[in-house]
Parts: C-alpha cells; structure tokens; sequence
C-alpha cells in the first residue's frame, strides 16, 4: 500500500486526545490513590500515549517498559505475541496498568496480562487509547479505554505503519482515493 496515494481520514484529533487524556488522568488518580500504582508500557506503539497519560496523574507512579511484537510490517497480527524485552524488576505488591495504545485482536494485552498476573502483583488492570471491540479474538475488556473505534486500521500518535507515522500527532484512518 503506497501511504502517498491514499487519503488521511482524522479520526482522534489532538485536541480530542488532549481532552481524553485529561479525564482519564483523573479518573486512575482517584482510583490508584493510596495504592502503589506501576504502569507497564507496551512498547513501541503506546510511548506517545503513555509519556502524555502519566504527566495527567497526581499521584506517586512508577513506570517501566516492555517490548511487545506481533504485526511485524503489515496490517495483520501474526497472531503469536512476542516479549522482545520484559520487566526485570519485582513486581510483588504493586497495582500494575497496563497501558498499550490499541487493543484490537486482544491477543497482545491478554498475553501480557497473564505473564505479569505470573509475578505476584497486589493487583493488574488494562488502560489503552483505542479500543477495536470488533476485532476480538479473545475474550478481553480493557479497564480503561481513551476512545472506542470501528474496525479500521489507524495509525498515528505511536501507531506506525511501514514502522513510520508514529510520531503524527493525531490519529487518523488511511482510505482509498476516489478516481
Ligand atoms: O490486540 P492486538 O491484535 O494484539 O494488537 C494490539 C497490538 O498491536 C500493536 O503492536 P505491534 O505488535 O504492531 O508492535 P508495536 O507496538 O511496535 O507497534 C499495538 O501497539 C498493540 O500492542
Ligand atoms: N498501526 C496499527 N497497529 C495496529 N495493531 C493492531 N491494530 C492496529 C491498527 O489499527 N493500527
């Protein structure tokens, strides 16, 4: 697919995303005050949302990363998760978020979820920016969701394509021109 000669369809715009994450923001520092909140970051896809959803909390947050692979290049999961690089600290007691930037298949989050439920956490919850319920292949509810969207392929603000666009700073559909 040339990107070039298709048509950008803006889906979340910046200021959509800004509101979003602000009420978001609010609602996990009421529920994670007095807990000892530690938010797992699927890398690579979710570094934007999550350097923009953390700085939208006030209350004490640790914050770790995990490399997570299962789309390679295309637009289709290959359908075997991949932790390319895990969390070597204990997690033992904490209430651990999860936070990717989409959940479609559900494949990646409940591999993730049931790898770190492995480690003893007080607690562990799921939050993602986008939420492609139509697109299930198993059964997964996220938490926490910043928008719920149709089954479309999306990409921007850390959603890549071809590994590029993650840095656009909106999410937009790619569609076809019409000739
Ligand atoms: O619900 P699923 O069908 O599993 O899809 C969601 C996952 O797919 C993307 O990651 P990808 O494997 O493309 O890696 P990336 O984070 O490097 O973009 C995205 O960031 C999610 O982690
Ligand atoms: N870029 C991108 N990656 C995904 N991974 C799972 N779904 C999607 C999607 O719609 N866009």
């Amino acid at each position: 697919m040339d990107i070039d000669k298709k048509v950008w369809e803006v889906l979340c715009s910046q200021e959509d995303i800004k509101k979003r994450l602000r009420e978001l923001g609010q609602e996990l520092s009421k529920d994670y005050d007095s807990k000892k909140l530690y938010v797992v970051s699927l890398l690579k896809g979710s570094f934007i949302f999550t350097a923009d959803l953390v700085r939208e909390l006030v209350i004490p947050v640790k914050i770790n990363f995990m490399t997570t692979s299962s789309y390679g290049y295309g637009m289709e999961s290959s359908g075997a998760v991949e932790i390319v690089s895990d969390i070597d600290e204990d997690l033992t007691d904490y209430d651990i978020l999860v936070v990717d930037d989409i959940t479609d298949s559900g494949l990646t989050m409940k591999y993730v979820l049931e790898h770190l439920q492995k480690k003893n956490p007080a607690s562990i919850k799921c939050c993602v920016l986008l939420d492609k319920p139509e697109r299930r292949q198993v059964e997964l509810n996220p938490d926490y969701v910043g928008f719920t969207i149709p089954d479309k392929f999306v990409v921007g603000y850390g959603l890549n394509y071809g590994s590029y666009y993650r840095n656009i700073p909106y999410v937009f559909v790619v569609t076809e021109k019409d000739r």
